[in-house]
């Protein structure tokens, strides 16, 4: 640039031809307007670069979160914690993405080179002048380092605030939370809440900023007193100045040297990015590290044996024989076990079902039984063989399981339904089979768009269901997975959203239609429960009663106490059904220990 002025500079007063000055001023265009196209494509190349990796990323972070064959780690705070960091949350200025690390990497290294040449320039008209401007560059590169360090301190200290204050700007948004926030009248608290949190989180950051201002001047001082002094020097051809060379180029040399030195170096938002991107990269390779490594046995679920009914149903041989083999397990910092050396077995095509207290732990046998946790001893064995040594996702191909906290996918009915085998694609006759298993083809036939709708109020055409109705869409989800193929059906509170009438139509299909599967239901509503071939009562950790209905009755222990406890309340008026109808035959209140049952019947006892 230096050079082209300086072309230019002697042309001038010499009045040359045009021609001696128009190929250096069109290089001089030329080398902007390349600046400028340079300077246009650097944009979307850079978002096109991050959005690359970044995806990439992501994917490869959520790819280790899923692949493990427990849900135990992601309940480690630690791994939570390793997993938030990966994820690199773009509101938190001090969490960057592998993306937006690797494009300031590039800065950063065009940065450097930029100096290089600088120096470069400087050092043909005067060698001094490179430790007179490089070194004091380098000095406020540092300075500027540090203070970005204290201002990331300072930021990480409040994201826990950070991260409160969000979470009630969200309930102040949501729907769910709005119910609340409208019904108790949480408007200004919550509200209040949101400012707390968010002073705590600024307040130190002001402060720093405000500390920061007298500091920004000194390091002006620095970086502007040596570039004025060089130039000036070089200006006035005093002492020092560099010999045989013109004085406005060797000027215009300094002064661009200069300035793209201390622009360079005291340029520290893109090693913040890079520095915060290596970290997010750390975190990363932690959490491979921590997680563990994806199910090998049954990376691909396989196939049932094909042999469709002609009613969308694939059968099996026949079911397994589970059995729990003295099984103890306790949450990781809990004091006491759920389960204590528990010994189970669940029949091929029996109808078990599973009653206690609430906290008995009967979810958590249940996700034992899908291996989402492992025993801290003992073992649970399918036709003799340990389910960990069967490799998860082969066993899992023989479950299906309704979860009390069933997944409300965002999606058309048919994807909610289809999902119950979602490596495969959907088949028409099993999923019409399988809503009129769990009673949802009078859903179905109101939805706008049958099974085409999406359930969800917030898409286009979508509709929001009740929670009965959803509760009939995952029944059908788990019927589907049945009729593709799974032989152990496992449903924990299925009904509890459902009318009596619902619920009794539900579970006769169920007890009739069930295609040889075996069956584990948990269930207060000993209505229900009654149906079954057999049930038991966990209590303490422990099978403590294991019968058919008649024969827990007659022994009259716990099991006969909690129908005793329903029927009761049932006959006096206490426990009521949501419908309030008593309609079905199996509805009808009788007293205890008859073999009569009041109608849902509730909760499992007082405590139930
Ligand atoms: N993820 C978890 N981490 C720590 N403790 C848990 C976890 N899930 C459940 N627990 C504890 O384990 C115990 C058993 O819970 P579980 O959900 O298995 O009981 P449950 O018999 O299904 O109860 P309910 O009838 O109320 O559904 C409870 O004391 C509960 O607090």
């Amino acid at each position: 640039m230096a050079h082209l002025v300086g072309r230019i500079q002697t042309a001038v007063p010499t009045d040359a031809p045009l021609s001696a000055m128009a190929l250096p001023l069109l290089v001089f265009v030329l080398v902007l307007l390349l600046g400028h196209v340079v300077d246009t494509a650097v944009a979307p190349l850079a978002f096109l670069a991050t959005a690359g990796i970044d995806g990439a990323h992501r994917a490869r972070v959520a790819g280790l979160a899923a692949a493990g064959s427990t849900i135990a780690p992601l309940e480690d705070p630690q791994v939570r914690g390793l997993i938030r960091a990966a994820r690199a949350d773009p509101e938190n200025w001090t969490e960057q993405t592998p993306g937006a690390g690797a494009v300031a990497g590039l800065r950063l290294a065009g940065n450097l080179i930029g100096v290089a040449g600088g120096c470069l320039v400087l050092a043909r008209y005067a060698g001094w002048l490179v430790p007179a401007l490089l070194l004091p560059a380098l000095l406020n590169g540092v300075l500027r380092q540090r203070e970005a360090a204290r201002g990331i301190a300072v930021w990480r200290a409040g994201t826990v605030d950070g991260a409160r204050s969000q979470r009630w700007k969200d309930a102040a948004t949501s729907p769910a939370e709005g119910k609340d926030i409208r019904i108790y009248g949480l408007g200004a608290w919550l509200t209040a809440r949101i400012q707390r949190h968010a002073l705590a989180m600024d307040a130190p950051v002001w402060a720093l900023l405000a500390r920061a201002i007298p500091r920004e001047a000194g390091q002006l001082l620095l970086v502007g007193l040596p570039l004025v002094a060089g130039y000036a020097v070089v200006a006035a051809g005093g002492a020092g100045a560099p010999a045989g060379s013109d004085r406005v180029v060797a000027a215009t040399a300094v002064l661009v040297s200069g300035v793209a030195i201390f622009q360079a170096l005291g340029w520290t938002e893109d090693l913040r990015v890079a520095v915060a991107a290596a970290g997010c990269l750390r975190a990363t390779v932690d959490l491979a590290a921590r997680l563990p490594t994806p199910d090998q046995g049954g990376a691909s679920r396989p196939a049932a044996d094909a042999d469709p009914d002609g009613a969308g149903r694939v059968r099996r041989a026949r079911p397994p024989l589970v059995r729990f083999e003295g099984v103890s397990f306790a949450y990781p910092g809990a004091r006491r076990p759920v389960l204590d050396r528990l010994d189970l077995e669940i029949r091929p095509g029996e109808l078990l079902a599973v009653v206690g207290l609430n906290g008995a732990g009967k979810s958590t046998l249940i996700k034992l039984l899908a291996g989402l946790y492992e025993p801290d001893e003992g073992r649970v064995t399918a036709d003799g063989v340990d389910i960990a040594v069967l490799g998860a996702a082969a066993w899992r191909s023989r479950l299906a399981i309704v979860f009390q906290d069933f997944v409300r996918y965002h999606l058309p009915a048919r994807d909610n339904v289809a999902l119950g085998r979602g490596d495969h694609p959907p088949d028409p006759a099993a999923l019409d089979a399988a809503a009129a298993d769990a009673g949802l083809e009078p859903v179905l036939a109101r939805l706008p768009a049958g099974w085409d709708t999406p359930l969800a109020r917030t898409a286009t055409g979508g509709v929001d269901l009740s929670g009965g109705q959803w509760q009939q869409v995952v029944l059908a989800r788990a019927h589907y997975a049945v009729r593709m193929g799974a032989d152990l059906l496992v449903l924990d509170e299925p009904t509890a959203h459902l009318d009596v009438r619902t619920e009794f139509e539900v579970f006769s299909r169920l007890a009739g239609n069930r295609g040889g599967a075996s069956v584990v239901l948990i269930s207060h509503r000993l209505s229900t429960v009654r149906h079954a071939d057999r049930i038991v009562l966990l209590d303490g950790g422990r099978i403590t009663e294991n019968g058919d209905h008649d024969e827990l009755i007659a022994r009259r222990g716990g099991y006969a106490e909690l129908f005793a406890i329903q029927a009761r309340r049932f006959a006096t008026g206490a426990v009521t059904e949501a419908t309030g109808r008593a309609a079905d035959p199996v509805a009808r209140p009788a007293a205890a220990g008859t073999g009569g049952v009041p109608a849902g019947g509730g909760a499992t006892g007082g405590r139930g």
